[in-house]
């Protein structure tokens, strides 16, 4: 799903000279040879040209000499006061000066030698990868102290710098200064810190993709906020701000440094932009250079809402958003935490259209663009924050005044599931007997809510064949190259009637789908801390979607994900190595292979799902439920299997509230 890199390492010349070095420096052994370092991004030069915020931060307008002697580095603040030694570097003391070539700290450079593959470039291409890099869903939100305090390891790594919190989880294996030193700031207002290493470093640009929201201050006690010991006479204390006022504006401040739309930060004739004008040519080619998001609406809109009706039930207002870079509208529609949105999008006669379900209810959005976009588009949803997004290709490469004319349509109440015509992109095989069928909808992508199915329609004889399928994600066994894919794991039955036509289809061939269909409810997670999965063979296709999910979330965090797996012999376990793999990766989750009919080298656990065997498994007091409850299970797998388990876990404590049987 990694869009093709766009962005060419090292310097790239454009067609009006401008030359544009990225930060070379930071990936290349130090040397004080003078014509080397001539990309060292420390440079100070003099003109009004401002940058996205993405190429350089508000509070430090860039300032060139020329436009053809732009930084060489977008990422690295200009300086031209001192540095943290206080070496004054200004522009009269030409171009040798110009070069930083000792440590931020003083000492002899302490860079650190980045693993191959974890250049800058490297991490650009991470963030343009669409990966989410907030661990948040890409939602922001306010952080408080406490919070911001609970990350602070190698596998979950926050830091706040000037009051915005980022999650540098990800950026760690790609910090010049190695994640060790990176580390001194997780879990903590790390901006003196950094301050005092390297100041002009553009941690607002390396981070953007990492944003996770403003830090709120923690809620001082009535007596802190009161202050009643203060000396001071009432009309003193009415001229400076209250600790409760300072703790709002800072707060408010926080909030506004995160939400300020990146296109105010464009230029310092923001509101011109605002209106429309679109940025410079040098901004341009700036811009198309590196393809990071340049400009997002300033204010996200929502859509109409019916009159509600006194007796039913009525949407909650759909929001969304746009970002654009210079080959890409991103639109983005928010659906509300844990909505567990459904959806499609598609391009007819030039339109962007985007249908987004939750509740029962369908919401569309209607876009004429400014200019034309291409197909294919990209469907994905963030699951804790229900945020929806469509990504479209530009057909020509250029940045947009806006995202085009929107018309948000009255939501309507979801009749009856719809039926698709998708084309099979990949077959790839899983398991001796179940192939892995990845399909496009014609019509465009289509998103199913997590924990849902669709079913597969085939003719045969003169009757129609129906079977029911939980697409499972990606990362499953087939590599993602097809975009927005739906992957269905197909479990061939040598006697049955549908399995191997569909273990026979080939790449091109046509089926017709219908969806999505179930009932799980994604927001009975919400406290959710602890999740048993209990899955038997193709079973376990909805849970490998919970897996990620709950591993993933973040608020709350998760502390584990059980997995009992109930296959007949070891062939037979599903995405075996992945799960493997993940477990591996992350402690929180832990796998439990039961065979009925295993081999005499199996040393794992035997026989069916029985009360002993849960027992045996389970910690058998963190499975009763009370009242606020914080664990969920989750059951998946042949009829009478799944009332079995239902039954049996029933009789451990858990009351139907935590309890959820997949059924086809
Ligand atoms: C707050 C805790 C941090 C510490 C203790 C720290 C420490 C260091 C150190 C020791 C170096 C090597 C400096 C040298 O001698 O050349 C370095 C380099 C660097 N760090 Fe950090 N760092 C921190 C945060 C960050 C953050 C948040 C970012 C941005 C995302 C960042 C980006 C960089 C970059 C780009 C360099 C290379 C700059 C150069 O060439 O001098 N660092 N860091």
């Amino acid at each position: 799903m990694a869009d093709p890199p766009e962005i060419e390492e090292a310097t790239s010349t454009r067609s009006n000279s401008l030359k544009i070095s990225l930060p070379t420096v930071l990936c290349t052994p130090e040397t004080s040879d003078i014509d080397s370092v001539k990309t060292n991004s420390f440079v100070t030069s003099d003109s009004n040209l401002s940058l996205p915020s993405n190429l350089g931060t508000p509070t430090s307008p860039l300032k060139a000499s020329s436009p053809m002697s732009l930084p060489t580095s977008p990422f690295t603040k200009i300086y031209s006061q001192s540095n943290s030694l206080g070496n004054s570097k200004t522009q009269e003391d030409g171009p040798k000066s110009l070069i930083n070539s000792s440590s931020a700290t003083g000492n002899p450079r302490n860079k650190c030698a980045l693993q191959p593959g974890h250049s800058l470039m490297d991490w650009i291409r991470l963030g343009n990868s669409g990966k989410d890099l907030t661990g948040v869903g890409g939602r922001i939100r306010p952080v408080t102290h406490t919070e911001l305090a609970a990350h602070n390891t190698q596998k979950d790594a926050w830091l706040a710098i000037r009051g915005r919190v980022y999650n540098i989880t990800h950026y760690l294996p790609y910090h010049p200064g190695g994640p060790e030193e990176l580390m001194r700031g997780a879990g903590m207002d790390a901006t003196q810190l950094f301050d005092k290493v390297h100041p002009w470093v553009n941690y607002d640009s390396l981070l953007a993709k990492c944003l996770v929201g403003p830090l709120r201050y923690d809620l001082p006690d009535a007596e802190e906020l009161f202050d009643t010991s203060s000396p001071s006479s009432k009309s003193d204390r009415l001229r400076e701000p209250s600790k409760a006022q300072e703790l709002v504006r800072k707060s408010m401040e926080n909030l506004a440094n995160c939400i300020t739309p990146v296109r105010k930060k464009i230029s310092n004739k923001s509101e011109e932009n605002a209106k429309g004008s679109p940025p410079s040519k040098i901004m341009q080619s700036l811009i198309q250079s590196s393809d990071l998001p340049v400009s997002i609406s300033r204010r996200a809109a929502a859509s109409p809402v019916k009159k509600a009706d006194k007796n039913t039930e009525t949407p909650t207002p759909m929001r969304y958003d746009w970002i654009q870079t210079s080959t890409k509208l991103t639109i983005s529609v928010y659906t509300g935490p844990l909505a567990n949105p459904g959806g499609c999008a598609r391009i007819t006669d030039g339109f962007l259209l985007i249908e987004v379900a939750t509740n029962g209810w369908l919401r569309t959005l209607k876009i004429t663009p400014e200019a034309t976009l291409q197909e294919p588009l990209q469907l994905r949803v963030f699951a804790e924050s229900g945020k929806v997004e469509v990504i479209a290709r530009k057909v020509e490469s250029s940045l947009w005044k806006g995202c085009g004319e929107v018309v948000l349509g009255v939501p309507k109440k979801i009749s009856s599931p719809r039926t698709m015509e998708c084309r099979i992109m990949r077959v790839d095989r899983v398991s001796h007997d179940t192939t892995l069928l990845s399909l496009t909808p014609k019509a465009g992508p289509v998103l199913v809510p997590l924990g849902h199915h669709v079913r597969i329609h085939e003719q045969m004889e003169g009757s129609e064949l129906v079977r029911s399928y939980t697409p499972v994600g990606e990362g499953w066994g087939a590599t993602d190259d097809v975009l927005s894919a739906l992957r269905l794991a197909v479990k061939k039955y040598d006697s049955g009637a549908m399995s191997p036509l569909l273990a026979s289809l080939k790449i091109s061939d046509v089926v017709t789908l219908s969806g999505p269909y179930g009932n799980f409810e994604l927001s009975k997670l919400k406290t959710v801390k602890v999740m048993y999965l209990i899955a038997a063979g193709t079973g376990i296709t909805p849970m490998l979607g919970l897996v990620k999910f709950m591993l993933a979330r973040s608020n709350p965090r998760c502390e584990r994900v059980h997995l009992l797996f109930f296959n007949k012999t070891e062939q037979d376990i599903l995405f075996n190595d992945i799960l493997e793999d993940i477990a591996k990766e992350d402690d929180r989750f832990v796998v439990t292979n039961i065979l009925s009919n295993a081999g005499p080298s199996w040393i794992g656990h035997t026989g069916r799902i029985s009360k002993e065997l849960l027992k045996n498994i389970f910690d058998k007091d963190s499975m009763k439920c009370y009242t606020k409850c914080t664990h969920y299970a989750c059951i998946c797998g042949p009829n009478e299997f799944t009332h079995t388990s239902l039954d049996l876990l029933k009789q451990e404590g858990m009351k139907d509230n935590c309890l959820h049987a997949f059924m086809g």
